[in-house]
């Protein structure tokens, strides 16, 4: 029999004890869980669950390994993963190592074992909060007292956004992007599309965009609380009436706040792979893929000129808004679709509409 030798503890003092797998070290993070049956390496590396410790509901992960492909990021940085059941002979032909291989050579520790059901009805019921995966040898009350000691970061989008611009050629439309803790996937439905796109930090302004003559502005997902990067929202201001936007999530969040409508925490937020949304303007339902703690106000938007578009049908929060006169629309969940599933995917063939409407009424060459 396998003997325990590593623990979570909550921020309210629940022990959850389990086995150790990835690396050896002690970390804390926001503990938010994710309902997707596969997808896990997506999850692990998806930006926006930076600080994060992940909880899996389906349980067996790891069951097809991990691949070169379907990474979101090159530099991962989830604080630690729980799982119930963690499979140590992957079988798939794109593996070439398995989550535990991968997790130790990222430094980030998981914990398997663990009751996750009962995880997961607790952040239900509760809230998310903080959490330490730690070993067996800490006294849960001195790691509780450090937990009430440690504001979770603040800074997140600076962590993960680039720090400086770069191109990624393409021949078609051009597309300034801003990274707020970008998803690969999002930057490979641009470049499928042909568009010619240059990658620019969080912090960029409104000047340094429009100097990039783009016929187009991508807004994408990021971690963290909206709010806290009032720099980007003005700069978001700024555009809106100059250039097409689309944005997703964080995107979304921003273009919103920059609107003037009001963006709020979420009790324990939407992750997974099988969210369902309804557009509003075809009244199709698509299941899709989510990773967001925070929310856009429905309310609040009555005060903008933005409409709201799309709607959760799980708690009917916002998904989705466009505004009311110009070429900016945004949602909350991830039509880039990695891990899935496509249904969304339409949307960026949208921003591709609006952005060849933009060229035809702006930008007629002689
Ligand atoms: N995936 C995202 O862009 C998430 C946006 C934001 N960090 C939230 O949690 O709501």
């Amino acid at each position: 029999m396998y003997k325990f030798n590593r623990q979570l503890v909550l921020a309210d003092g629940t022990v959850f004890k389990g086995y150790a797998f990835g690396a050896n070290t002690q970390v804390m993070g926001e503990v938010v869980f994710n309902t997707g049956i596969t997808g896990y390496q997506e999850t692990l590396s998806d930006p926006s669950y930076n600080g994060q410790i992940i909880t899996f509901t389906y349980p067996l992960i790891g069951n097809y390994g991990i691949n070169r492909d379907d990474y979101e990021t090159i530099t991962p940085s989830i604080k630690g993963m729980v799982v119930r059941e963690l499979c140590q002979q992957p079988s798939n032909f794109r593996s070439d190592k398995t989550l535990d291989q991968i997790l130790s050579e990222l430094n980030i520790p998981g914990i398997a074992g663990i009751d996750t059901r009962a995880l997961t009805r607790k952040i239900r019921s509760f809230g998310t909060i903080k959490g330490v995966i730690a070993n067996l040898d800490q006294d849960p009350a001195e790691l509780v007292a450090q937990m009430q000691n440690t504001p979770l970061a603040e800074d997140q989008i600076a962590q993960v956004s680039t720090k400086s611009a770069y191109p990624v050629a393409g021949r078609g439309f051009r597309v300034v992007l801003i990274d707020l803790g970008m998803k690969s996937g999002i930057l490979r439905e641009l470049t499928a599309r042909g568009c010619d796109v240059v990658v620019m930090p969080f912090s960029v302004s409104a000047e340094e965009v429009l100097r990039q003559n783009p016929d187009g502005i991508m807004l994408t997902n990021g971690p963290g609380d909206p709010t806290s990067v009032p720099q980007t929202i003005e700069t978001i201001k700024a555009l809106i009436p100059l250039v097409p936007i689309f944005g997703i999530c964080m995107g979304h969040q921003l273009i919103s706040l920059a609107a003037g409508a009001k963006t709020y925490k979420l009790k324990f937020g939407h992750r997974g792979a099988n969210h369902p949304v309804k557009n509003l303007l075809t009244n199709k339902v698509s299941i899709t893929s989510q990773n967001h703690g925070y929310a856009v106000d429905i309310d609040s938007l009555s005060n903008t000129d933005l409409e709201l578009t799309h709607i959760s049908l799980n708690d009917h929060t916002c998904e989705g808004v466009r505004h009311k006169k110009y070429l900016t629309f945004s949602v909350q969940y991830h039509p880039e679709a990695a891990p899935g599933p496509h249904d969304a995917n339409y949307l960026f063939d949208q921003f591709m509409q609006n952005m060849a409407e933009f060229v035809t009424k702006n930008k007629q060459h002689n």
